[in-house]
């Protein structure tokens, strides 16, 4: 693989890869909620090992590469220390990728050509890992990975799944060690997920994302009778620590572990070349659909366990195994009906409405058709058979439409607004078709108040998206004002269902709290076209106050020198220009705005730059630095009134190298640009503090 990247880039990229991994990590391990799909995740890990072998000497101390789930937070459950860690596994996505690793072991073990390296193939079920410690043969405690070396207690919830017995079969009389901790796989099967889903539903309780979480949510109880109603299972695939071990290879092992009564994978064979291995990877892919459980992959594993030991561990994985991934799932469904929902600048946007399906792992029943032209493309019609797939994201996708040569008449996109039924049209050139019912339209308008009080905009707490419906369906909330005379209605608030007087204490309290709002977060608010949070900045940067904002649009608008004012904004273009006088042009968005005005008084809009050695200067960071982050410098030069440059140029008046700084030394050097330390940094920074 080829890294065309500066070294300076890596560094940050690897950065952001640690920080994004790291949260994905928590939202899925931790709290059972994963905000992108596995194929993304395993994406941003395959750069980050790609980074990593590039530049070895830039590897993190927080590096991904190392760790192993995540840690177990404050958790009711009582924390489990594991006496043998528990691991993850490497994965290869392709053919060459599993005969590199046959290659790797075979050059590892230094074992001739000839040598048959047997290696056991099973599929990769998606759950959750779990240890099961027997002692002479009595379950005595169940934990979870957790990190690998601390997981969380969950003896009690474990009692309640039927595959894992209280007591080893055959214990006492036969081969089962005095101590033998088995560890598998807790899940749950594609039926009992649905049907669990389903009656979540029913009862308005939380539904789940897929199976695996499903099963995590509801193995991680603090209540075990919770546990006990969820329909879990629990599939062998290998042990920790025990006292004895009584076969000499990976497949004897999980026969043995069969015979005491746990169940392990029918799927689970024993291959003699990678050959082999990728047949039965692609026997197992033909099954996976129908398989009651989810799987993601298969996973190799060498089957003599003198071997295995040789082998032994790097980082986070061991080097005698692996899994082989699926790639993305594709799935095929109905379309039973075309919604139309309408935004916050009226635009229509079509969604479809699925019969349920599982696409890798996740249970969809909707999906965005994103606009008129997309339908048109895939010849959609209300009853079509259509394949999905969910790849690279957690929003899956219409990729073909399997009856579009079915004679059947064509989908009409809606020409007027379903909400207000004011007309719909698409502008010249835009594929976007809008509602022009404007402030009439109440989609548009809970839409904009929704926006209002989003988190980059003015982020009141507590002011969620049903609130503002149920205020703007009783004629509370108008407009951005309403919501600052909301604690005039405070006992009507009172009154209603689901609010307590603390509640409305907190909600009041929180816009209060936003009578003195950042100027940019309000322009941004107001949704104008085109006036996205960072433009907003880069307006109230120049123009200070929002009066002088609006006399700048309203004076461009007439022409003159206004507008060449308005363009010399970096990140300002004719569009922003347009849209601003657009909207200071209608006489209804004056009023709304000097409403909102009248309640909230933001205070002018100052980037406070420090007065400083380096004020105005061109500085580059490079190499490695210690005591803080690349975008941390960048942040203090900025905030020292300098500007953070990438490369070193004629016009860079200062480099900052740490260890390991390359190329843009030297360049430094030939141009004759004065070179500090992070140390020197630091000490500019704290003389200008
Ligand atoms: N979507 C996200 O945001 C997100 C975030 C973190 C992790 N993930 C997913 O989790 C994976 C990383 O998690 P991981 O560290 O648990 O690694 P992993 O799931 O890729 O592999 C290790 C685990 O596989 C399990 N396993 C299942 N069948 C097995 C078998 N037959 N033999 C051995 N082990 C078997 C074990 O519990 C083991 O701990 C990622 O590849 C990704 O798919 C997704
Ligand atoms: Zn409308």
């Amino acid at each position: 693989m080829m890294i065309e990247i500066t070294e300076a880039e890596a560094a940050n990229e690897l950065m952001r890869l640690a920080r994004q991994i790291a949260k994905h990590n928590r939202l899925y391990h931790a709290e059972d909620s994963p905000e992108i799909s596995d194929a993304e995740y395993d994406a941003l890990v395959r750069r980050n090992a790609e980074l990593e072998a590039a530049f070895p000497h830039l590897i993190r101390p927080d590096s991904p590469s190392a760790q192993v789930g995540h840690e177990v937070a404050a958790s009711p459950l009582g924390k489990v220390t594991h006496e043998v860690r528990m691991m993850s596994l490497d994965n290869a996505f392709t053919d060459e990728e599993v005969e590199e690793f046959v290659a790797r072991v075979r050059r590892f073990l230094a074992l001739p050509e000839s040598a048959e390296v047997v290696m056991t193939a099973e599929d990769k079920i998606d759950g959750l890992s779990c240890s099961l410690r027997y002692e002479n043969g009595r379950l005595v405690r169940a934990a979870t990975r957790g990190d690998g070396q601390v997981g969380e207690d969950v003896t009690a919830n474990v009692a309640h799944i039927a595959d894992i017995p209280q007591e080893l079969k055959g214990a006492g009389l036969f081969d089962v060690p005095a101590v033998f901790e088995i560890r598998g796989e807790v899940y749950m099967a594609k039926a009992d997920f649905l049907a669990l889903n389903t009656r979540q539903a029913e009862a308005g309780d939380k539904v789940f994302a897929n199976p695996r979480n499903a099963a995590a949510g509801s193995l991680r109880q603090k209540d075990a009778s919770v546990t006990a109603a969820r329909p879990l299972r629990f599939l062998a695939h290998g042990w920790g620590a025990t006292s004895e071990v009584p076969a000499p290879t990976q497949f004897e092992m999980m026969r043995k572990i069969a015979q005491w009564g746990v169940p392990v994978s029918p799927l689970l064979v024993r291959c003699s070349s990678a050959a082999e291995m990728v047949a039965h990877y692609r026997t197992i892919g033909q099954q996976r659909a129908d398989l009651p459980y989810d799987i993601d992959g298969v996973v190799y594993k060498v089957d003599r366990l003198d071997w295995q030991e040789r082998l032994g561990f790097v980082a986070k994985a061991p080097r005698w195994g692996i899994a082989h991934k699926f790639p993305a799932e594709k799935a095929e469904t109905t379309l039973e009906a075309i919604d139309i929902q309408v935004g916050r600048t009226g635009k229509l946007t079509p969604v479809g409405r699925l019969k349920p399906v599982l696409v890798g792992g996740v249970t969809v029943t909707n999906v965005t058709l994103h606009n008129r032209d997309e339908i048109g493309r895939l010849g959609l019609r209300v009853g079509d058979r259509i394949v999905l797939q969910r790849a690279g994201d957690v929003i899956p996708q219409v990729v073909e439409n399997l009856t579009r040569d079915e004679p059947r008449e064509s989908y009409h996109f809606p020409d007027h607004c379903p909400e207000c039924q004011s007309e719909a049209v698409a502008e010249e050139g835009e594929v976007d078709v809008r509602c022009t019912g404007g402030l009439i339209c109440p989609a548009q308008r809970v839409e904009r108040l929704k926006h209002f009080v989003s988190r980059a905009a003015l982020d009141i707490e507590g002011l969620g998206e049903k609130t503002i419906i149920e205020f703007f369906q009783l004629g509370w909330l108008e407009s951005p004002a309403d919501i600052f005379r909301l604690r005039k209605r405070r006992s009507d608030i009172v009154g209603r269902e689901g609010w307590k007087d603390k509640s409305v204490d907190n909600l009041l309290a929180a816009i209060e709290a936003k009578r003195q709002p950042d100027a940019a977060r309000l322009l941004f608010g107001l949704g104008i076209r085109h006036v996205g949070a960072v433009t907003a900045r880069d307006l109230m940067k120049r123009f200070v106050t929002l009066p002088h904002l609006r006399d700048a649009a309203i004076a461009a608008r007439e022409g003159g020198d206004a507008t060449a004012d308005l363009l010399s904004i970096e990140g300002v273009g004719p569009v922003v220009v347009e849209a601003l006088g657009d909207f200071f042009h209608e006489p209804h968005n004056i009023a709304v705005w000097e409403d909102l005005l009248s309640e909230v008084t933001p205070p002018p809009y100052v980037v406070e730059t420090k007065d400083s050695a380096v004020a105005g200067k061109t500085i580059v960071f490079t190499g490695k630095l210690e005591t803080m982050s690349r975008d941390e410098a960048k942040a203090q030069a900025e905030a020292l009134g300098a500007r953070a440059a990438g490369s070193v140029s004629a016009k860079t008046d200062l480099v900052v190298a740490g260890p390991g700084a390359g190329s843009k030394l030297k360049q430094a050097a030939a141009l004759g640009i004065d070179v500090i330390d992070e140390a020197a940094w630091a000490e500019i920074v704290r003389s200008a503090g």
